[in-house]
């Protein structure tokens, strides 16, 4: 007899099922150990920090293709210092198979280190398909930007994907991670109603310590008060924990599913407890709604 999945069940799945992942130029150990866990095609975001060089950028992303996966190299507008620099990065990239796919974002540092204020104008140079760039994944907040306003928030979002379309370039919008479902579910609300389809991958911890979690949301200006903690599955008074996305992940697949004029919605791991615990945890999760 044909086995049927329950509705909630199969929206869990379509989430997670081609999640993808991302790691630090830093990590390429972490990549190796988890290789095996990693569906073949997983596309992997390589991060591109402060404290991180050009060849430890380059070679993570050889690293992600040479085992299989897709890399998504991080390029970060207020970081670079030059024109050139970009090329030579996109040129280092494509030597090593790296530049299909790449995440333009604007960048931490409160002013640019040279000629690229925003992503956008790293996206309007024009130069991403000179090297051979297709797909551009560009930032998203569902809850907002510490430093942004919603309206500058909102503008970059359109224009990003206004210009993306001109080029001709597939886009995709990754959120920055969240503990709270709710504002995700009226963001993509937002987005569909202002006639943007692309793919949304919303971006989630994968699982990790309590205490390092926490550390990277108040980082990063995420809204983590007690109440929204609670709701995602952590205690502030077990903060020797670990916490997993299983209820955001659960709840957010309800959610979707009574939201069919959602479209395309997806999952990123943030990996901030390796890519090995991340993995696993999609693996187990799918095999348990299987
Ligand atoms: N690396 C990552 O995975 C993620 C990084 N971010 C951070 O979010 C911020 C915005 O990135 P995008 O959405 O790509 O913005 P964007 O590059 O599209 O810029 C949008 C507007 O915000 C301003 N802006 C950009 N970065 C800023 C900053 N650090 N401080 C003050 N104003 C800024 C720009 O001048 C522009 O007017 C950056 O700080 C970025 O690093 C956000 C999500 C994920
Ligand atoms: N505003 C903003 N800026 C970012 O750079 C950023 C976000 N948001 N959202 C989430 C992603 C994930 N990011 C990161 C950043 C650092 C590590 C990391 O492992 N960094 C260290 C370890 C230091 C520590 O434990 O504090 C490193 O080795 O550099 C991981 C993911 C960067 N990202």
């Amino acid at each position: 007899m044909a086995h049927t999945t329950p509705a909630p069940h199969r929206a869990a799945l379509e989430l997670v099922g081609d999640f993808s992942l991302e790691m630090t130029g830093k990590d390429i150990p972490g990549l190796v150990e988890a290789r095996h866990s990693i569906p073949a095609g997983t596309k992997i975001n390589v991060t591109f920090l402060g404290n991180e060089d050009l060849d430890m950028r380059v070679a993570a992303a050889g690293a992600v293709r040479d085992l299989g996966f897709i890399p998504v190299p991080h390029i970060s507008a207020r970081r670079l210092q030059s024109q050139d620099q970009l090329e030579e990065f996109l040129w280092r990239l494509q030597e090593v198979g790296a530049t299909e796919h790449v995440f333009a974002v604007g960048g931490d540092p409160a002013t640019p280190a040279g000629p690229y204020e925003d992503s956008f104008a790293v996206i309007r140079s024009g130069v991403l398909p000179k090297y051979g760039v297709r797909e551009v994944s560009i930032a998203g907040y569902p809850e907002g930007h510490p430093d942004i306003s919603q309206e500058t928030l909102w503008r970059a979002l359109e224009d990003k994907s206004a210009s993306l379309k001109e080029q001709g370039l597939d886009a995709v919008i990754l959120t920055q991670f969240s503990f709270d479902t709710d504002p995700v579910i009226e963001w993509i609300e937002a987005v569909r109603a202002k006639g943007i389809d692309s793919t949304i991958r919303i971006g989630t911890p994968g699982p990790a310590g309590v205490k390092r979690l926490l550390g990277f949301a108040r980082r990063f200006g995420i809204g983590a008060n007690a109440m929204i903690v609670k709701k995602y599955g952590f205690s502030l008074t077990n903060l020797m924990g670990t916490a997993g996305p299983d209820r955001f992940v659960t709840d957010l697949a309800e959610q979707l599913a009574a939201h069919p004029a959602s479209g395309s919605v997806k999952l990123h791991f943030y990996t901030f407890g390796g890519l090995l615990a991340s993995s696993e945890w999609a693996r187990t999760y799918v095999a348990s709604r299987s």
